[in-house]
């Protein structure tokens, strides 16, 4: 059936009705984005960015995610809510105070790639590494810039046992948002230098060292694990702020991850 011929049937909705209906909602869209825009510059005004170079807040964005997840229904992905959002997010962030984002390539650097662009959208500039250790380095070496490295379980270096005190930080982790058949769901790590409260401490994440027989509570997560010369170096993940084992050394937090 033509265009023309759908327009002319009575009863039901014609197509030019639904296409009206649609140019509505998104021109209503567009003018609620750039109303967002104009109360992102009232927030400029008194957000204290320049304390700590970065207008990155990842415990605002957490809670504003789980929203959408928990909100979410339709024939809409809620991966592409969930991107839209990554990028309306990521780039009002930029907006506010540009930053770089250093994305570890590694040995699949096309799915970190993805995984950047999905969330960080396309004005935030990308700098690719070949490894996760010089992606900690440039994040230190700059005043507001993010890193994005990949969780390992075998990586080729201990690159965590430069995070944490001064230096960069866990700030989050990906897939945030779990959902089946989800696109971008290369399993990661957010870095940033310290962000004074803005972090999320729900999951605490710690370095620990020992000679490869202490055993871990049973709530830890190793995401990352490198032994050398029979000394052992681990990644470890663990629900609230009580240290995995005497010796850990606290390298950030993330907000625990929503499945839907
Ligand atoms: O709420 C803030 O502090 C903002 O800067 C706004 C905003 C957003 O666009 O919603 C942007 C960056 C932050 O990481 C969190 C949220």
């Amino acid at each position: 059936m033509n265009d023309s011929l759908q327009e002319t049937l009575g009863g039901q909705d014609t197509l030019g009705e639904i296409r009206r209906e649609i140019d509505r909602i998104d021109e209503a869209m567009h003018r609620l984005l750039m109303e967002r825009g104009a109360v992102i510059d009232r927030l400029v005004e008194i957000k204290r960015t320049a304390e700590t170079g970065s207008a990155f807040r990842p415990k605002r964005e957490a809670d504003m995610m789980r929203r959408i997840a928990a909100r979410h229904h339709g024939r809409l992905p809620v991966a592409t809510a969930e991107h839209l959002w990554r990028t309306i997010i990521a780039t009002f962030t930029h907006v506010q105070s540009p930053f770089a984002l250093h994305v570890e390539q590694g040995s699949d650097a096309l799915a970190m790639h993805d995984l950047a662009r999905f969330h960080v959208g396309f004005d935030v500039p990308l700098a690719g590494h070949a490894t996760a250790g010089r992606v900690v380095r440039a994040v230190a070496g700059s005043t507001g810039d993010l890193g994005l490295v990949r969780i390992d379980a075998e990586p080729a270096a201990a690159w965590w046992e430069d995070l944490g005190g001064a230096g960069p930080q866990v700030m989050a982790r990906l897939p945030f948002v779990i959902a089946p058949s989800h696109p971008a769901a290369t399993p990661a790590l957010v870095i940033a230098r310290p962000l004074g409260d803005a972090g999320v401490s729900e999951i605490s994440v710690w370095s620990v060292a020992d000679d490869g027989d202490l055993a871990l509570p049973d709530d830890a997560e190793t995401l990352a694990s490198v032994t050398r010369n029979a000394r052992r170096s681990r990644l470890v993940a663990r629900p609230g702020a009580e240290p995995p084992a005497p010796n850990a050394v606290p390298v950030g937090g993330y907000a625990a991850p929503t499945a839907i």
